[in-house]
């Protein structure tokens, strides 16, 4: 990763998207005693204030991986899971090491992603199906839950819950998103998706995120998906994904679960020294 230029005081980032799904990255491995806050976390996702992103992703040093990464919503919440974001640092990470492979730290445990032409594959690790581990607030079966549309629920190290529609394109997010988020089904909130089915392995998908809202993309509701799909018989083991800002594809292996697809280096930047004692 090129270095940064920091004012004293000041603060780099870099900013990233998966899919349209989008991040601010902050390189902390050099600093780990200074760490993210939820006060700073939501002032850096203010569009306005701020500098905006779905999810912040924070580099940190691991005894025994190349790296560590915490995850922050936009609201200052943390998130155990972040796929797309995993694949935009593992795409800095990949160039810095000159290596086609590494192996990083994540709340919901060891991970690894692997480069290969454009695209950058990360291993999310086998989902999550028990109830208790999604989790949900009760005992249930996870792939018809007791709400309207029975959808799935899918743990992919964060929680997400799954619902096929004739038609995605049409579903409300705005309105059904934030209902189903906080319903206390869910102890933790949840993930929420949308999707149909447009052609064989082939889904449209639209996601409501936990803490940040209607984003572009997400890379664990595409491996939630995927998951669901493939339980409810509606898909093989690899599908791809048509998201809202572009195409993911979703490969359910003995391993755990692949996700793939683009990632951009947008901007590079430097949080101010004032803005930084302004936002406390
Ligand atoms: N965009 C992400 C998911 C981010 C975390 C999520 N909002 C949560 O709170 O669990 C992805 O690509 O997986």
């Amino acid at each position: 990763m090129d270095q940064l230029q920091r004012p004293s005081g000041g603060l780099g980032f870099i900013k990233m998207h998966g899919a349209g799904n989008d991040f601010v990255v902050i390189d902390s491995r050099a600093e780990p005693a200074r760490r993210m806050t939820p006060a700073l976390a939501r002032a850096l996702g203010d569009r306005n204030r701020g500098v905006g992103f779905d999810q912040l992703a924070e580099i940190l040093p691991h005894q025994d991986a190349d790296y560590r990464l915490d995850f922050w919503n936009a609201d200052g919440s943390q998130a155990g899971a972040c796929g797309n974001a995993s694949r935009c640092v593992a795409d800095l990470m990949l160039r810095e090491l000159g290596r086609d492979r590494v192996r990083f730290a994540t709340g919901r445990g060891m991970l690894e992603a692997r480069h290969d032409g454009g695209a950058v594959h990360v291993n999310m690790g086998p989902p999550q199906l028990a109830w208790d581990q999604i989790p949900l607030a009760q005992e249930v079966d996870t792939d018809a839950l007791p709400l309207e549309l029975t959808p799935a629920a899918v743990g992919m190290g964060n929680p997400h819950c799954v619902f096929f529609v004739d038609d995605a394109e049409v579903v409300p997010l705005e309105i059904l998103g934030p209902r189903i988020e906080n319903h206390p089904l869910f102890p933790q909130r949840t993930n929420v998706e949308f999707a149909s089915l447009t052609g064989p392995d082939h889904l449209r998908m639209r996601v409501w995120e936990r803490g940040a809202g209607v984003t572009l993309a997400c890379g664990s509701g595409a491996c939630a998906v995927a998951v669901a799909a493939h339980r409810r018989g509606l898909t093989g083991r690899r599908v791809v994904l048509d998201l809202d800002g572009g195409t993911l594809t979703v490969d359910w292996r003995d391993d755990g679960v692949w996700l793939s697809g683009p990632v951009a280096r947008v901007f590079d930047g430097v949080l101010s020294p004032d803005w930084l004692a302004a936002v406390g």
